[in-house]
């Protein structure tokens, strides 16, 4: 089955109708304003008005608070979560809307440990942490690491470009890819053709 594939850090309706264009499945829009690639709730919305259907929206939280998230969702409906902090599941699974949590496998003793908690999440998200960021690194991990048969699905984050997806796709079993910074011209922004070049790689290794 072909990989999924979610680009997160969207700030524009062009990047996203590029990335719907060229088959992206999911679209991630960062509700931490620390982030370079960061947006607000009112131009989340105004992109997501432009999106053709069956696109995945996807909004991405770090430590925020209930309220944040819950007036971010007041102003755009978003099809699903991502946790990225230490949110509890209770707190995770209080917003009436599927989510994935975002797990750092830098230093994970114990990934089920730590994952099986999140007993309603949809999916976990591993990503790399980098000394003071906690996503959006653009760096890669040893995927060696990564569960195998894990009971939910696995989306694999992390320095993920168009020269190294295929070998992701060949040497990981994840149910989906997740990236920002590899398909970048500048922080947040986003290259057409990083994304063509990156889709027609795991649309050629799956096929
Ligand atoms: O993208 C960010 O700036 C970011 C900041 C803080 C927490 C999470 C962040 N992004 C989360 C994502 O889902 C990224 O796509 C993921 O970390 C992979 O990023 P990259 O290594 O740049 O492909």
């Amino acid at each position: 089955m072909s990989k999924r594939v979610k680009i997160c850090g969207i700030t524009s309706a062009t990047d996203a109708l590029n990335a719907c264009d060229a088959g992206v499945d999911a679209l991630g829009f960062v509700f931490y304003e620390k982030s370079s690639r960061y947006v607000t709730p009112e131009q989340a919305a105004d992109i997501c008005q432009t999106l053709p259907p069956f696109v995945t929206t996807v909004g991405l939280f770090m430590n925020a608070d209930q309220q944040q998230v819950e007036d971010t969702l007041s102003v755009v409906s978003l099809d699903l979560l991502q946790f990225h902090g230490h949110e509890t599941p209770d707190f995770c699974q209080s917003f009436d809307r599927p989510y994935i949590k975002a797990v750092g496998i830098n230093g994970m003793e114990d990934f089920a440990k730590y994952a099986d908690q999140y007993t309603d999440a949809l999916g976990i998200l591993i990503d790399s942490h980098a000394l003071g960021k906690a996503g959006g690194t653009g760096e890669t991990f040893d995927w060696k690491l990564l569960p195998k048969n894990y009971s939910k699905p696995i989306i694999l984050a992390g320095g993920l470009n168009p020269d190294n997806v295929a070998d992701a796709c060949k040497e990981t079993s994840v149910y989906a890819l997740d990236l920002s910074s590899g398909v970048e011209s500048s922080p947040g922004i986003k290259s057409k053709a990083k994304i063509d070049a990156l889709m027609r790689e795991v649309k050629h290794v799956e096929s």
